[in-house]
């Protein structure tokens, strides 16, 4: 019960911002939408079969499953990074499958942020450049980040609002940040140019339940600010209060 009051105050202060921002169902546009996926690797028998998923602007999604059931490659099949053998995944109204690998690479830079189990930051490039690496990639990543000032403004502004707002952090090379800030950079380089999706696998899993809860609580709400959808997958079943949708995958299967 140690986390009954910061799992309410997330729900609360999320159920108070998505009241005053008072979206109304046409602002609620779709991000992803699944119909009749199935999935399974050449190599293996393990096969992954959604029927249907529809992830919309501003959702925060819980795809929870036991280590092995698929969260993944469910996820890569999400983003564009594998293809389903039959069935579709759209994504911004896109279905993947219609596009060149290279388009695949151009639409998942400009709108899809990761976060990945281990960060993937670049351990000898310090934590504010590894935040300003998607912009690299994607000049609409760019100019949406530098809608309200600077580049580099809005890569220290996320850091801040990440708990990492000290210079000395924000130059400090990425191997020589703890855990806990190390998944903060990855937050925050998810997050800059306020993609339509950001993809979680396992974020939270190296961390402790007071930290988890800071965490949660600081990528919802910048992702809350910026309209941005959250799929994260997990094994941690605990983490259900603090998503409004959840789904449960079981050997592949929901
Ligand atoms: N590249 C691959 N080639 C063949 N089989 C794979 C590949 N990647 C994953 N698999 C298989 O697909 C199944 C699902 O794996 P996946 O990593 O998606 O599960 P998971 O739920 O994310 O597991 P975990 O929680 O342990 O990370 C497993 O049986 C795994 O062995």
């Amino acid at each position: 019960m140690m986390h009954e009051k910061p799992v309410q105050n997330l729900l609360t202060s999320r159920a108070e911002a998505i009241h005053s921002a008072q979206l109304s169902d046409s602002q609620l546009k779709s991000v992803l939408a699944v119909k009749n996926l199935s999935f399974s690797w050449p190599t293996s028998s393990f096969r992954i079969g959604i029927t249907d998923l529809n992830v919309k602007t501003d959702e925060h999604w819980l795809l929870e499953g036991p280590s092995g059931s698929g969260k993944s490659t469910l996820l890569q099949l999400l983003g564009g990074v594998l293809l389903p053998q039959r069935g579709e995944v759209s994504f911004l109204g896109q279905n993947w499958a219609a596009l060149s690998a290279a388009q695949r690479d151009q639409h998942r830079a400009d709108h899809v942020g990761f976060i990945f189990q281990q960060f993937n930051l670049i351990p000898y490039l310090s934590a504010l450049d590894n935040v300003l690496l998607p912009c690299r990639f994607s000049p609409m990543r760019r100019q949406a980040a530098e809608s309200n000032g600077t580049l580099m403004d809005e890569a220290r502004r996320l850091l801040a609002a990440l708990g990492l707002g000290t210079q000395d952090l924000q130059s400090r090379r990425a191997v020589s940040l703890s855990v806990g800030q190390q998944q903060r950079v990855a937050a925050a380089r998810a997050l800059i140019g306020k993609p339509s999706l950001v993809l979680a696998d396992e974020p939270t899993s190296a961390l402790d339940v007071d930290n988890r809860d800071a965490f949660l609580e600081l990528l919802f709400s910048e992702a809350h600010s910026a309209k941005t959808a959250i799929v994260l997958v997990s094994h941690d079943t605990s983490l259900r209060p603090y998503f409004e949708q959840h789904l449960s995958l079981e050997g592949g299967l929901c």
